[in-house]
C-alpha cells in the first residue's frame, strides 16, 4: 500500500485528490451531535491541501435510499470541516452532476472541496458490478488521484471505496493506517484474558463475527439490540424488542461451540424495558421499568442493560488484559438508556486492560457520555469494519489499495 508521505514525496500540488473519507456522523436535524469522524481525517485533508492539492473530499451518510435526500446531506459536515481546516471549504450540492463538477473545477492549488452524499446515487452501493463501475468511471472524472481514508467504509463493496481505486493512482491516508496498525496487534498477539463486548442496532452486520472471535476471546458480553437475539436462542421472550429472528438458529450454534471452545458468553440478566422507543429529539422522560431477562413482557421493548447486568459487566471486564468493545449497550441517545453504555466506558476506564473501542456510534457514545477519549487504548473510527478486520475478512477498501 503507498501511503500518503509517499504520495505527497511524488507531489500533489496542482493535482485534483479525490480523498474517500467517512463523514458519517450522528446529526440531530442538521447539527452533528459527534464530530470524531471528521477530526479523524482532518490531517490528510490538511496535509494534501498544504501541498497544493485540489482535495476532493467524499463519504456516504447514513442509508439513504440511492436518490438525494435532505435529510442525509453532506453539508453539516462540510461545514464542520471547513471550520476544522480554518479554511473556506466548497460544497457540490451532487455529488457528479453539473454542481460536483463546477465546483471542482473552480477549486484552486490548496483548496477544498466536499461533494454531496455518495449514496444519493444508486450506483455507489449497487451490487451489480456495471452499475457500480460506471458510477466509479463518473466518480473517476473529477480526479486524477485517489486518497482512500475513509476507515468506517472499507468492508463495503462500494463504488467509491472499491471501484474507484481500481480506476486512479491510490494511496492509503493516515488514518488508515492508523487503525490498520492499532486492530492487528488485536489479531496477533493478544494480552489474555481478551474480552469482547458487542452491542448496537447492526445485528445482521455483526452477528457473523462471532463465529471468528469464538476461536480468539475469552469472554464475550453482549448487550445493546444484540442481546435480544441471543435471549431468544436461550429460549426467552423478548417482547418488541430489536430481533434478528432468522439469525436464532446460528446464535444457538454460537452458543454450543462457546461451551466446547471453554469460551465465556455472558448475557444481560436483567434489562430496562418500555412500551415505545423514546423520543429521542425531544428527549422526554421515557420511565422505563427494569425487568429481569427472562421476564420481559410481550408489549415491551428492551431499550438498555439493566442495573444487575451493568454490575456483572464491569466486573466481567476488570480482569481483562486486553478488550475490544463494538456497540453501545442501550439507547444511549436518550438519558434514560445510557446507563448501560455509561458502565461498561466506566468498566474500561478503570481497567489496565488495552481497550480499544470500534464504530462511529460507539466512539460517538463515549465522546458524548463525557469520558476522556485518551483514557482508552485506541478509538476505533470503524464498527463494522473493525469487527470484519478482527474476523480476518479481506476488506474491499484496503485491498484495492494494495496493488
Ligand atoms: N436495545 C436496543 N434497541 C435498539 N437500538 C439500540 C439498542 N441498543 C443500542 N441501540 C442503538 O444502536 C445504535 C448503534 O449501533 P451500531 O451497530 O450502529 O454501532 P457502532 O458499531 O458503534 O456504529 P457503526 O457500525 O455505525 O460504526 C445506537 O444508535 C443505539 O441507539
Ligand atoms: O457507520 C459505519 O459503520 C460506517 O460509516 C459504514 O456505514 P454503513 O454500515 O451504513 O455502511
Amino acid at each position: 500500500m503507498k501511503t500518503i508521505d509517499e504520495l505527497l514525496a511524488e507531489g500533489v500540488a496542482g493535482k485534483r485528490v479525490f480523498v474517500r473519507a467517512d463523514l458519517n456522523v450522528p446529526l440531530d436535524g442538521t447539527t452533528i451531535t459527534d464530530d470524531g469522524r471528521i477530526r479523524a481525517v482532518r490531517p490528510t485533508v490538511a496535509q494534501l491541501a498544504a501541498a497544493g492539492a485540489r482535495v476532493v473530499v467524499a463519504s456516504h451518510l447514513g442509508r439513504p435510499k440511492g436518490a438525494p435526500d435532505p435529510a442525509f446531506s453532506l453539508a453539516p459536515a462540510a461545514a464542520r470541516l471547513g471550520e476544522l481546516l480554518g479554511a473556506e471549504v466548497a460544497f457540490a450540492t451532487d455529488t457528479v452532476g453539473e454542481s460536483a463538477r463546477a465546483t471542482v473545477d473552480a477549486l484552486a492549488d490548496g483548496q477544498v472541496a466536499v461533494i454531496e452524499n455518495l449514496r444519493f446515487n444508486a450506483g455507489e452501493t449497487s451490487k451489480d458490478d456495471a452499475e457500480r463501475g460506471a458510477f466509479a468511471d463518473q466518480l473517476a472524472q473529477l480526479a486524477d488521484v485517489y486518497v482512500g481514508d475513509g476507515f468506517g467504509a472499507v468492508h463495503r463493496k462500494h463504488a467509491s471505496v472499491f471501484d474507484l481505486p481500481a480506476r486512479l493512482p491510490h494511496a492509503a491516508g493516515g488514518l488508515i493506517a492508523t487503525e490498520v496498525g492499532v486492530l492487528k496487534k488485536l489479531t496477533e498477539d493478544v494480552a489474555r484474558p481478551y474480552a469482547v463486548v458487542l452491542g448496537g442496532a447492526k445485528v445482521s452486520d455483526k452477528l457473523g463475527v462471532i463465529d471468528h472471535l469464538l476461536e480468539k476471546a475469552d469472554r464475550i458480553l453482549i448487550g445493546g439490540g444484540m442481546a435480544y437475539t441471543f435471549l431468544k436462542a436461550k429460549g426467552l421472550e423478548v417482547g418488541t424488542s430489536l430481533l434478528q429472528e432468522d439469525q436464532v438458529p446460528a446464535v444457538r450454534g454460537y452458543l454450543k461451540r462457546a461451551e466446547e471452545l471453554g469460551v465465556e458468553f455472558v448475557l444481560p440478566v436483567d434489562v430496562l424495558v418500555a412500551g415505545e422507543f423514546p423520543d429521542l429529539k425531544t428527549k422526554a422522560p421515557a420511565n422505563p421499568t427494569t425487568v429481569a431477562a427472562d421476564a420481559i413482557p410481550a408489549d415491551q421493548e428492551g431499550l438498555d442493560i439493566g442495573p444487575e447486568t451493568r454490575k456483572l459487566y464491569a466486573a466481567k471486564l476488570a480482569d481483562a488484559a486486553t478488550v475490544f468493545w463494538n456497540g453501545p449497550m442501550g439507547v444511549f441517545e436518550h438519558p434514560d438508556y445510557a446507563e448501560g453504555t455509561k458502565a461498561v466506558a466506566q468498566a474500561l476506564v478503570d481497567s489496565p486492560a488495552f481497550s480499544v473501542v470500534g464504530g462511529g456510534d460507539s466512539a460517538a457514545a463515549v465522546r458524548i457520555l463525557g469520558f476522556d477519549e485518551n483514557a482508552f487504548g485506541h478509538i476505533s473510527t470503524g464498527g463494522g469494519a473493525s469487527l470484519e478486520y478482527l474476523e480476518g475478512k479481506t476488506l474491499p477498501g484496503l485491498a484495492a489499495l494494495e496493488d
